[in-house]
């Protein structure tokens, strides 16, 4: 029998940092939401006690720093599952990006295991075992919209955000997700988005407001590293788009657009310049 889970990307429309804790995560307030742009994984049995991960591209580990490999790891040893497992990972999520790509695929393969072997975990379990693979995989084992708050793993669902297209656009910049949370200066943060205005402007239904409340304190230290990604977001403001932000860590830059005649300006503008562009709808769920 094979398994088919689709693992979607994330962006942050909203991410602020409250303090570093003791155990060196940083305390956060986030809204995230799933985007129309996914990896594909296909799953099955073997026989054998092990676990082999395969991928139509070359840049990603497949061993055991694979995202996927842990996930299966983690359910096998936690549930005593003998059998072994096959994972095909149809990577279309730019890696290292700000996008969750491998919380995605992790979270994936907790869903998906949780089917092939018929394990009947609850969600909230499956949730607490993501919280042990990365701080964005709860998040990404049952997407939707929400609060984020804890390191990321403590959520409250929130209704979807009004209907729009995301453009995405990712500079070939690798930026490592410690390095930007290690460089913050918590208690120097000028300007806090605030978490409460942007709920009530997704609770109204109000693109604008939307548009109006992006905010994410890691921008300014990923920027101030790569000052290219802040031409990028200037160039997706001039290109016509209604609300521009970097998603988690960066570098990739999304811009919130309400008018399909906008989408195909921008994206023919961005691919200029970059190469990696998507144009994709919000995942809204229900
Ligand atoms: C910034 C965000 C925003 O959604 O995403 P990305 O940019 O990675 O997509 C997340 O907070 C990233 O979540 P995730 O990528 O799962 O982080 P983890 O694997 O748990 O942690 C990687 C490293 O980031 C730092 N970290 C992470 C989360 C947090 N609340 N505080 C931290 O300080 C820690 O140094 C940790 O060792
Ligand atoms: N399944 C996976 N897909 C992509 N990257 C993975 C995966 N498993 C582990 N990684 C590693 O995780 C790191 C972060 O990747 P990713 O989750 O795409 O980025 P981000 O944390 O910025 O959202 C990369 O360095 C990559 O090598």
């Amino acid at each position: 029998m094979k398994i088919y889970e689709k693992a979607p990307a994330k962006i942050n429309l909203m991410l602020d940092v409250l303090h570093r804790r003791e155990d060196g995560y940083h305390e956060v307030e986030m809204i995230m939401t799933m985007v129309d742009l996914a990896d594909r994984l296909e799953m099955s049995t073997l026989p054998r006690d092990t676990i082999i991960i395969s991928s139509q591209v070359g840049y990603i580990p497949l061993d055991e720093k694979n995202l996927a490999f842990q996930a299966a790891r983690l359910i096998k040893d936690r549930y005593n599952v003998r059998s072994g497992v096959y994972i095909h990972l149809d990577k279309n999520i730019p890696v290292a990006a700000g996008l969750a790509g491998g919380s995605s695929d992790a979270a994936a393969t907790l869903r998906g295991l949780n089917r092939l072997w018929g394990l009947n975990i609850p969600v909230e379990e499956l949730k607490a075992l993501g919280a042990e693979l990365g701080s964005d995989v709860p998040f990404c084992v049952t997407g939707g919209t929400a609060l984020a708050t804890g390191r990321g793993e403590i959520l409250t669902p929130l209704p979807n955000p009004p209907q729009c297209w995301v453009v995405l656009a990712k500079l070939p910049i690798n930026v490592s997700t410690a390095e930007v949370y290690g460089r913050l200066r918590s208690s120097q943060i000028p300007n806090h988005p605030s978490a409460g205005a942007m709920i009530e402007a997704i609770e109204n239904g109000s693109f604008l407001g939307v548009c109006d409340r992006l905010g994410n304190v890691l921008e300014d230290v990923t920027l101030q590293m790569h000052p290219e990604v802040a031409h990028l977001k200037e160039s997706m403001l001039k290109l016509g788009a209604d609300g521009v932000l970097m998603s988690g860590s960066g570098p990739t830059v999304f811009g919130l657009v309400s008018k399909e005649s906008k989408v195909s300006r921008i994206y023919n503008g961005l691919r200029g310049f970059c190469k990696e562009v998507y144009a994709v709808r919000l995942l809204t769920k229900g």
